[in-house]
């Protein structure tokens, strides 16, 4: 569906010469430098309208591939780390500003769980990978988490009140629940597998 968007964009952005790995690192660096609104200039809702731009080009890297025919395990590769990058900036950003100007060392400090049980959201899914194990479940996948903080943070500037703790709080919930479903997911899926080579060997063992 989102496809019918991003496909074309894609095609004129390849057409442009632009190379997957290049709007990827557009993108994460679009990001970094974006949340320079939100610290030190305490723009919330410019900052995330501008965040939420480069974001996007999330799903662009891939359309470019796509549009080439020039998809590779690398891109994917840099495509996630740089994922890391772009969603510590915006938190980390976050996080300086209720340091500062916010002056609220309660959701720093929220903000903070919200940044590390993100990464582990992230790190779950990729270690369960490196053993083999697909761990694509959970409530706040990062498309999730990316929506509900920046709009919390856009509309708390607009004056919508206790948007940005509830934000926070949400995010915070949202992101542990999820690491708690990908450990029971990986934990099933690699008892699982261990079930049926133990199966297999005994197969072998009895056929031999
Ligand atoms: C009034 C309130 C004021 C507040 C203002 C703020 C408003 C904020 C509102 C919402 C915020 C929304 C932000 C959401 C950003 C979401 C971006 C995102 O998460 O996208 C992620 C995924 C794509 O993930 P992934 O990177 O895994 O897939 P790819 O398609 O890239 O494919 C990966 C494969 O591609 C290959 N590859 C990749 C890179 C590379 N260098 N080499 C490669 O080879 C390789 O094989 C990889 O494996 O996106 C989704 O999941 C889709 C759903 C996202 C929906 C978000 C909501 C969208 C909102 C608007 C849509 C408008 C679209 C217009 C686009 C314009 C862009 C400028
Ligand atoms: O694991 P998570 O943060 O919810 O989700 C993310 C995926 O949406 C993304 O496609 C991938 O490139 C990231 O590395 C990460 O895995
Ligand atoms: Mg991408």
């Amino acid at each position: 569906m989102i496809s019918r968007v991003t496909a074309p964009l894609g095609r004129s952005l390849a057409r442009i010469g632009l190379t997957p790995n290049i709007v990827t690192i557009i993108g994460a660096a679009g990001v970094v430098v974006s949340a320079l609104y939100f610290y030190p200039r305490g723009q919330l809702y410019a900052g995330s309208v501008v965040i939420t731009v480069f974001a996007l080009f999330d799903m662009l890297d891939g359309a470019v591939a796509r549009a080439k025919d020039s998809a590779s395990a690398f891109g994917a590769f840099l495509d996630s780390s740089l994922d890391r990058v772009a969603d510590a900036a915006i938190l980390a950003g976050l996080m300086w500003w209720f340091v500062g100007e916010g002056d609220d060392p309660l959701l720093a400090g929220l903000t903070l769980f919200c940044l590390i049980s993100g990464f582990m959201v992230s790190y779950i899914k990729a270690r369960a990978e490196g053993l083999g194990v697909n761990c694509d479940v959970g409530v706040a996948e990062r498309t999730e988490r990316l929506i509900i903080i920046l709009v919390a943070v856009g509309l708390s500037e607009l004056g919508v009140p206790y948007i940005l703790a509830g934000g926070l709080w949400l995010l915070a919930g949202m992101s542990l629940i999820t690491v708690l479903q990908r450990l029971v997911e990986t934990r099933a899926r690699l008892n699982d597998s261990e079930r049926s080579r133990d199966e297999e060997t005994d197969k072998a063992d009895n056929d031999a």
